[in-house]
């Protein structure tokens, strides 16, 4: 029969990662981030999804400027991004992204809280990241995964606001992008 392991072993292991409510990982949700689950409408034709609308008085979506589509390679990491002034709303719409946020803002009251979210087509929502929060996506699926990304600010390549991060080789942010397999 097998071996039953006592209590105090059992209780000495590592419990498992639980998502919170609207499903992420993290202590909590990062202040001012915003998830916002989409709808998928399916018929015999295909699908659709309503990635954002600029009424949309939560996500600040009135001030989008601009919109943007990422492309990412199977397991390619793109981050650290911060922005100082600019907000960023980002929908994966191809494919499966990890988002990983980090709060930067030392009167946060969420200062150093770390956020991973799911979203892509098997979980389709819009995030709304504030400035002064890094923010990096990696593709964890098996094709080319798109990320729109709907800026509040103009790209102006002579003046971006943007400052980068190596997403590996960093002593600023205690994170691994290596996939949480336990
Ligand atoms: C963001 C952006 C980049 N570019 C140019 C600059 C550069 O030569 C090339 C690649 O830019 P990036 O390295 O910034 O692209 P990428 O690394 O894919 O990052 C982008 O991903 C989305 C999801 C974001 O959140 C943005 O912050 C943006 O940085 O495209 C534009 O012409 N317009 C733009 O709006």
């Amino acid at each position: 029969m097998a071996q039953v392991l006592s209590m105090e072993e059992y209780d000495s292991m590592a419990r498992p990662r639980i998502q919170k409510i609207p499903s992420f990982y993290g202590d909590c949700l990062i202040d001012g981030v915003i998830i916002r689950e989409l709808m998928l409408y399916a018929d015999e034709r295909g699908y659709l999804s309503e990635i954002m609308r600029l009424d949309d008085e939560e996500m600040n979506a009135k001030d989008i400027k601009q919109i943007i589509a990422s492309y990412s390679y199977p397991g390619m990491v793109k981050g650290w991004h911060l922005h100082s002034r600019q907000e960023d709303h980002l929908v994966c719409v191809t494919g499966m992204t990890k988002l990983v946020l980090y709060d930067y803002r030392r009167e946060s009251p969420t200062y150093q809280v770390v956020n991973e979210i799911f979203m892509g087509e098997k979980h389709p929502r819009a995030i709304h990241i504030p400035p002064g929060i890094f923010h990096g996506t990696k593709n964890i699926g098996q094709g080319i995964s798109v990320v729109i990304g709907m800026p509040s600010l103009f790209y102006d390549a002579d003046d971006v606001d943007e400052r980068r991060v190596n997403p590996v080789d960093n002593d600023i942010i205690p994170y691994d992008w290596d996939c949480k397999m336990e």
